[in-house]
């Protein structure tokens, strides 16, 4: 080996051996959360934060340190999870100095030169763009966009009984994903993108995936200043092709759909009014019509494949909410969002089953204003990033009585002593999710429609969801076949 390069792997090799000691000294007696506890390799480095997220199963060992440390702990030098509905109000509501995102945004809107409604991490600009949704996710406009809602619903509630009759069922985890990006197409670039049609999936969609998951691995890389730099010595060719392809295809698509004429009634009506005018830019309509379609497309997805998961495994509750839906319905034409929202049942396994497997089960990160602020009675200094683990917390048996198991009656029996508010499906505060009311239309519908016209089962009973989901920003689940059989009305 060449001597000087020799020479400076010496020097660089005795470098980190004083920095290492030195930097896990600081990190546990001297740093500003020093009096956090935490496990050993959390509290001083950031390998422990990087292993378990690269697990997939980080939502499991956060559960498991709360239980061990309390409702804060330490899972970086610099970070602290939290688990209480007090964490909860203090960090995402609270009415004096509130944290905002952290850096992590930046990440999730990596590829566009503008930021969006999701990304942007400033407060007054990230008002001013979730002021351009506020009519079009209003139950005003729910009603307007209803009629492209339901046809995507029938058509996918027609495949369902026409390829899920045989024994071998349907693939619903992959299913629901289908209809959830066509309804998420149609409402973000102003069309569908055919996957229950054409019974395939889309190449955007696959890649998103792809691209969610290198996400949550750079958000601990960016976190280490000495591997980012030398990360970005990488020849951006082989690092952003994947990018590439989502960012250009959501810059074709909205393209396409600022230049056709016509009323097309969609959440971005109010944003192509302001492209055409001037107002906002190409680009910034792009980022949004990406984040939005994504976020209104998994989340719902997730949610429906849980909640149908724990429903065909509890026969109670299924022959009730069976019930409800064919006593209420004379016919599926009958079922609309008006009429499926107000079903107290159907409310009640819908809102269990974003408690009991939290679609949004990654903490939020936020960042602590200067010069700190208090959170569930512990100061915490500014600078430091801070979450709630909404796993730990909606599965909390001080919240609610047997956690793990399904039972949507806790969410209407008025003598129900649960604390309801440690479950937040939706976060709260100002950043909290604004397409509430479609998310619970669209769910309530589909379920409304499915539940209606087929007798469900799992084809494989013994399936373990919660064991087998794993958590790379979103929850990547197991397949969820299920057979359906048109049920006989006479
Ligand atoms: C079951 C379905 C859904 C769940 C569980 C859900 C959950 C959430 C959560 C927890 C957040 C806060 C995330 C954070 O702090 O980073 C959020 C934000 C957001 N959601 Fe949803 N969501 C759902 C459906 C939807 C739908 C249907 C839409 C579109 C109509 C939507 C649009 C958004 C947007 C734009 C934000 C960002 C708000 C902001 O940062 O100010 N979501 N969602």
């Amino acid at each position: 080996m060449d001597v000087s390069l020799w020479s400076a792997l010496r020097v660089l090799a005795i470098g980190l051996g004083i920095w290492f000691p030195v930097h896990i000294v600081y990190n546990l007696y001297f740093h500003p959360l020093a009096q956090f506890p935490g496990p050993f390799w959390a509290r001083t480095t950031l390998f422990w934060r990087f292993w378990h997220d690269l697990t997939g199963l980080s939502h499991w060992t956060i559960q498991d340190c709360h239980r061990k440390y309390g409702d804060v702990f330490r899972v970086g030098p610099n970070e602290l999870s939290f688990a209480s509905v007090q964490a909860y109000k203090d960090i995402y509501a609270a009415k004096g100095p509130r944290p905002l995102k952290s850096e992590f945004y930046d990440m999730l809107g990596t590829g566009f030169s503008e930021s969006c409604v999701v990304t942007e991490r400033d407060h007054k600009r990230a008002l001013q763009k979730r002021a351009l949704f506020t009519s079009a996710m209003s139950s005003k406009a729910l009603m307007e966009q209803e009629v492209v809602i339901q046809r995507c619903i029938d058509s996918f509630v027609e495949k369902l009984g026409k390829l899920g009759g045989g024994p071998g069922g349907l693939d619903l985890t992959k299913w629901y994903m289908m209809l959830s990006f066509d309804i998420g197409g149609e409402m973000a670039f102003g069309e569908s993108f055919g996957c229950v049609e054409s019974e395939t999936s889309n190449h955007w969609l696959d890649t998103i995936f792809a691209h969610l998951h290198a996400i949550s691995i750079m958000d601990n890389i960016r976190r280490m200043p000495l591997v980012e730099k030398t990360a970005r010595l990488i020849p951006t060719k082989w690092t952003t092709g994947i990018r590439n392809r989502i960012t250009g295809f959501a810059r074709e698509k909205s393209k396409r759909r600022v230049e056709r004429s016509g009323e097309t009634v969609d959440f971005l009506s109010n944003v192509v009014e302001k492209v055409r005018s001037g107002k906002i830019s190409h680009e910034e309509m792009a980022a949004h019509c990406s984040i939005i379609a994504i976020a209104s497309s998994e989340t719902s997805a997730t949610s429906l494949a849980t909640i149908t998961y724990f429903l065909l495994r509890s026969p109670a509750a299924h022959d009730r909410l069976k019930a409800e839906i064919r006593d209420q319905f004379k016919s599926p034409q009958e079922i609309d969002i008006a009429s499926a929202t107000k079903l107290p049942y159907l409310f009640a396994v819908i809102e269990e089953g974003l408690r009991i497997v939290p679609t949004t089960t990654v903490g939020f990160l936020r960042r602590v204003p200067y010069p700190g602020i208090e959170i569930d009675g512990h100061f915490v200094p500014g600078g430091t990033e801070v979450s709630v683990s909404g796993w730990t917390t909606a599965r909390d048996e001080r919240y609610f009585h047997d956690p793990l198991s399904f039972k949507p009656e806790r969410w209407i029996d008025p003598e129900c002593k649960d604390v309801k508010e440690a479950s937040q499906p939706f976060s709260l505060g100002p950043r909290s999710c604004p397409g509430k009311l479609f998310a619970y239309a669209q769910m309530s519908v589909e379920l409304a429609k499915m539940v209606w016209t087929y007798d469900m089962e799992l084809v494989d009973p013994s399936l373990d969801w919660e064991q087998q989901v794993r958590l790379h920003f979103v929850l990547w689940k197991p397949e969820l076949y299920v057979r359906f059989t048109e049920r006989k009305v006479s």
